[in-house]
């Protein structure tokens, strides 16, 4: 791994590493945020994914994380949103190809090589983390949007793996709207059964471990009724008897102002989930 940006932050370090990742079969480029605590031992990590649009800036420059991952002594990893690089397919349209992986493991084709961000997140990033950064095998993860849904299925498939799973903006039901649609479509193909895997609302269904969901979500977000429609969530969660807090804030649109507003909320859940 190589280090390419290096800055105090709150007593700890914002750094962006870039390393070849087998999986993804590229160069990825990773923020870690070691907080003060990690200068005397191993600490926790919260893993965060984010949504459309995003590389590995977007959270380390506008979420304000930091501040609480040093007050509750928590890493916090943020990967880039896709695979990267001039081999690695891609689409004109911001929903999909760079900057749009999904968090699915692509069955098809141009996609197939290099579109394996659920390996990537779920796999290869933690083992990596684990090896070279002074962090525990503790986990929680986290994410907005299609980071969200990333979350969310990632927790729902890996019993055991995360303390703790937590959510804004997510999209619950990506079988169900055009974002998901779209894409798994194009990564996995017709067979909606296929999609089944990768849609939180359908995982929910078959949870073995019931971890607690905790979902914030702005009211005035552009996207709630046409692709998030946290309502399904919220349906699926009351049949199956499986904790959801989903917490609708009044006046809250779907950008990263709104995950500054509570991102000290979610740090602060996780990091008891963690010490627990
Ligand atoms: N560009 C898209 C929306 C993309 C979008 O809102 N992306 C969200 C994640 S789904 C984001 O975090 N954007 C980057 C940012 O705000 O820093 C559009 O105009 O419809």
């Amino acid at each position: 791994m190589e280090r390419i940006e290096h800055r105090a932050c709150f007593g700890g370090w914002q750094d962006v590493y870039r390393h070849r990742s087998e999986v993804l079969d590229c160069d990825m480029t990773v923020g870690v945020y070691l907080p003060p605590q990690a200068a005397h031992g191993p600490c926790p990590v919260l893993y965060w994914l984010s949504g459309l649009t995003c590389n590995e800036q977007n959270f380390i420059t506008k979420a304000g994380a930091q501040r609480y991952a040093a007050e509750h002594g928590v890493i916090l990893v943020a990967p880039d949103t896709s695979p990267r690089g001039q081999d690695v397919a891609n689409d004109e349209a911001y929903d999909l190809g760079q900057g749009a992986g999904f968090y699915v493991n692509a069955t098809r084709e141009p996609w197939a090589k290099h579109y394996r961000m659920y390996d990537y997140v779920a796999d290869e990033l933690p083992a990596l983390v684990e090896a070279k950064f002074p962090a525990t095998d503790v986990r929680a993860i986290s994410g907005h949007s299609m980071g969200g849904h990333g979350a969310l299925v990632i927790a729902l498939r890996n019993p055991g793996r995360y303390r703790s799973v937590s959510a804004f903006s997510p999209i619950v039901a990506p079988s169900q709207v055009p974002w998901g649609e779209k894409a798994f479509a194009a990564y996995l193909g017709d067979d909606r059964e296929a999609w089944k895997r990768y849609d939180a609302v359908e995982l929910v269904k078959g949870a073995r471990e019931k971890l607690p969901l905790l979902v914030d979500q702005g009211d005035a977000d552009e996207f709630l009724s046409g692709q998030l429609k946290p309502e399904l969530l919220r349906a699926v969660c009351a049949a199956a008897g499986h904790r959801l807090e989903l917490r609708l804030q009044p006046g809250y649109d779907h950008s990263y102002y709104f995950i500054a507003s509570f991102i000290g909320d979610h740090i602060a859940h996780h990091a008891r989930a963690m010490r627990a």
